[in-house]
């Protein structure tokens, strides 16, 4: 590499979300460079979506073949273990970013490899294999360099070593026993899936419930039919003291006494990953997330060169939603920063202002989609009661039994799940939504077009869903509402 270089834009982290607003902003002609110390494709793509989802898949569809009378005989054995690791090195592309970077090579966006650091404003310092290069933005430096698991402070466990997500997913040799410290998302997940794998698996939750974040009833459900599946819940519980010698890892869980286990994995949250990005240097605090405003520029830096996407936020903690603010970014750098942005379209500043505007990232403040893919499924957008109450609105919540619609009975036998509206009684509409059971992921997006097209009761009655499908609770659900 040059040692110096300039671009119009310059975004450091090639995971989903860096690699949409090069594209995005790229694609108006702006000169574009993407800096990646790692795998182009980030997390999702090599250790998170990905190969979690099909650790998980196999599992699913053999518990879904279980439920359906003529196909469940046909279901003989258990999860073929070797093959779904052969699948999950498939997908991950035997962790080899090639494909990413063909095309990243085929839309004229110049990768750096290397690690980046601010050293002032709209100036970067490169390192990487081939010593340092200095690199300016002409314009704009889009921060999108994600998060990294908390470890907490649990004595003796840095020296017994333990698994983050990167080894849960990347794992050769499935642990004959394994604890999981944390009940969120992770967590939940990864406790499924290495039980479908052969582990016995203890799942270890400081509060007193799974999914912090979604309805208490989908926690519920989730922790009964993990403890069906065999899991250990315990609750209210933390590890004290970890030591590993010969025979394992031990972990001291206080009053709940003892557990000796072959691996630990550490899912207790993650932290945007701000470190050592020389953020102090433009007056920002290291370690920090990056606080920005609507339109994703950040905030506390004067100029308005500095935007952020993705999980260094803090704002967002899924690909979709970090992708969905990677493609505003994109768009709000391309239309300011444009020669040609202001005679071709107008004043930029004033089509940025209005909410719901391609140049505001309005959906995250209100109507948030999340999947997990446990068993059973959850899925959820907007708020729950808690939170809609929390927010002072004045919510009426409707619950239907999802075994009593007609698609459920073709679906499985037992099926069992369940949905949950929290409707805005003075606008009449929907701000939230949660479904519970087997493919509820698919229900979900019918759900955040309610929400963010804050369509009234009224008039989702006229939206009819298909007989017999699972989704004509929709129907249920409004009758419930009076309708
Ligand atoms: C186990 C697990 C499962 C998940 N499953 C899902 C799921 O099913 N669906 C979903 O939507 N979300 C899921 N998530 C969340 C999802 O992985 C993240 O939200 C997403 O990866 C965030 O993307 P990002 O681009 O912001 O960050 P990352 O994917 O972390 O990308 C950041 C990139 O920046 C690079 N980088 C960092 N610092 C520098 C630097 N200074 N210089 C150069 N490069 C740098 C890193 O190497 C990395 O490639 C999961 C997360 C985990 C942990
Ligand atoms: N399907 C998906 O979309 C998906 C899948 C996996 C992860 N993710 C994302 O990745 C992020 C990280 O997931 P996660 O599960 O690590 O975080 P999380 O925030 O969902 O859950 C962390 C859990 O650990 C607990 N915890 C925190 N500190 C603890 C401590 N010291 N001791 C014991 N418990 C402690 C918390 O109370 C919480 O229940 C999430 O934001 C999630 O949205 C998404």
């Amino acid at each position: 590499m040059p040692a110096e270089q300039e671009y119009d834009v310059v975004v450091v982290g090639g995971g989903a979300v860096g690699e949409n607003v090069a594209d995005r902003a790229s694609r108006t002609g702006l000169s574009v460079a993407l800096v990646e110390h790692a795998l182009v494709g980030g997390e999702c793509s090599y250790w998170a979506c990905m190969p979690s989802k099909v650790l998980l898949r196999a599992g699913a569809v053999l518990d879904a073949a279980a439920g359906v009378p003529g196909a469940a005989a046909a279901v003989t054995g258990d999860v073929d273990v070797q093959a779904v690791l052969a699948r999950r090195d498939e997908v991950v592309h035997g962790w080899d970013d090639r494909s990413q970077v063909e095309w990243v090579d085929s839309v004229g966006i110049a990768l750096l490899r290397g690690h980046a650091r601010l050293t002032g404003e709209r100036t970067l310092v490169v390192s990487g294999d081939d010593g340092e290069t200095t690199v300016r933005a002409r314009r704009a430096v889009v921060v999108a360099t994600g998060s990294e698991p908390v470890v907490p402070p649990v004595p003796g466990l840095a020296e017994a070593g333990f698994w983050t997500s990167r080894e849960a997913t990347s794992v050769r040799q499935v642990p004959a026993r394994l604890a999981v410290l944390g009940g969120g998302v992770v967590g939940v997940e990864m406790a499924v899936a290495f039980t479908d794998l052969g582990s016995e698996v203890t799942l270890v939750v400081r509060g007193d419930r799974l999914l912090a974040g979604a309805e208490p009833t989908a926690g519920e459900a989730v922790a009964t039919e993990l403890r069906a599946m065999g899991v250990r819940v315990l609750f209210g519980t933390q590890a004290t003291a970890v030591h590993r010698d010969d025979d394992g890892v031990h972990l001291d869980l206080g009053d709940a006494g003892t557990v000796d286990v072959t691996e630990v994995l550490v899912a207790t949250g993650r932290r945007p990953r701000t470190g050592s990005l020389g953020l102090e240097t433009v007056g920002l605090e290291p370690g920090a997330p990056l606080r920005v405003d609507d339109a994703l520029a950040v905030t506390g830096v004067d100029g308005g060169w500095l935007f952020a996407a993705g999980d260094v936020t803090g704002r967002t903690a899924t690909t979709h939603q970090g992708k969905y603010d990677a493609r505003v970014v994109g768009d709000v750098v391309a239309a300011r920063f444009h020669p040609d942005a202001d005679a071709a379209d107008g004043p930029v500043a004033e089509r940025d202002a209005a909410p719901w505007s391609r140049y505001r990232a309005t959906a995250d403040l209100s109507a948030v989609p999340q999947v997990v893919f446990s068993r059973p499924e959850v899925a959820w957008v907007g708020r729950t009661e808690e939170q809609a109450r929390r927010d002072g609105l004045d919510v009426r919540v409707l619950d239907y039994d999802l075994a009593n619609v007609a698609g459920a009975t073709v679906a499985a036998q037992d099926y069992a799940g369940s949905a949950r509206l929290v409707v805005d009684d003075a606008r009449g509409v929907v701000v939230g939504a949660t479904f519970v059971g087997p493919d509820a992921a698919e229900l979900l997006h019918a759900a955040t077009v309610a929400v963010v097209g804050e369509v009234p009761l009224h008039r989702l009655w006229h939206a009819v869903p298909a007989y017999p499908t699972v989704s004509e609770v929709w129907l249920r659900l409004l009758e419930s509402a009076g309708l």
